[in-house]
């Protein structure tokens, strides 16, 4: 494994680096289904469809499809009552990832500046980090309507790098999907993924992130040898 020296700024990403959301993720998908009075897709089909939003996901629940576009009143209609049970159950059974909360109190305990950068939607990140007690590792949260573009673009890493004043060719993003190694790739950031999380139904190493890593835990010790 690289080591990668010591970042200005460590972004990271959210579900599926730090949180496992997809029950609470799929039993939205399927209470807004059988409101629709449509066939539930279940756990494993919401797995591969994480990642780029919730317009993204409601879209994919509709056609059964990743990029098919759903007919469009039917999607107004899904996307509201997703957001309305997503909302009120969106912390109920997503758990923190084995090592998180210690990864991360290494990585403060090394004084290194943290952020969380996620294409969620702000009304449902804010909540969730709370009440995983995750909000006070922070220095900004970039959610994915923040800004009118998400990862795959690199915005929300050039944001949060202009934000805090942190050079981008000298920072890190955490992240488990291809979407957070393009952003990572496009921003200029060095980019290690954890090896367990949700890119789709693929193997993230075919993505070439600079290192791959089954626990956040194994971070500190990547980030403090000499570049
Ligand atoms: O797609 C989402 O809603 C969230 O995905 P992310 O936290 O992995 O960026
Ligand atoms: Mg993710």
């Amino acid at each position: 494994m690289i080591a990668l020296g010591r970042p200005e700024l460590v972004l990271i990403d959210l579900d599926g680096t730090m949180v496992d959301s997809v029950p609470d993720l799929s039993y939205a998908v399927d209470r807004m289904m059988d409101e629709l009075e449509m066939p539930a897709r279940g756990e494993a089909k919401v797995r591969n469809w994480v990642g780029n939003g919730i317009e993204r996901l409601v879209k994919r629940a509709l056609t059964d499809d990743m990029e098919a576009e759903p007919d469009a009143e039917l999607y107004v209609r899904a996307l509201d009552i997703y957001t309305r049970v997503y909302g009120a159950n969106n912390a109920a059974n997503s758990r923190l990832y084995p090592g998180v909360l210690e990864g991360l109190d290494a990585l403060r305990a090394m004084g290194l500046r943290l952020a969380c950068v996620t294409n969620k939607a702000g009304r449902f990140t804010l909540p969730l980090l709370s009440a995983l007690g995750l909000d006070g590792y922070f220095e900004l949260v970039v959610a994915g309507d923040t800004l009118p573009v998400k990862k795959p673009d690199p915005a929300p890493l050039l944001h949060a790098a202009e934000q805090l004043q942190a050079s981008p060719g000298l920072s890190l993003m955490i992240g488990d999907s291809r979407s957070d190694v393009k952003a990572a790739r496009a921003a200029g950031f060095a980019i290690v993924c954890v090896s367990y999380g949700y890119n789709h139904g693929e193997d993230i190493r075919l993505q070439q992130p600079d290192a791959v890593i089954d626990s956040l835990l194994e971070l500190p010790p990547l980030l403090s040898k000499a570049a």
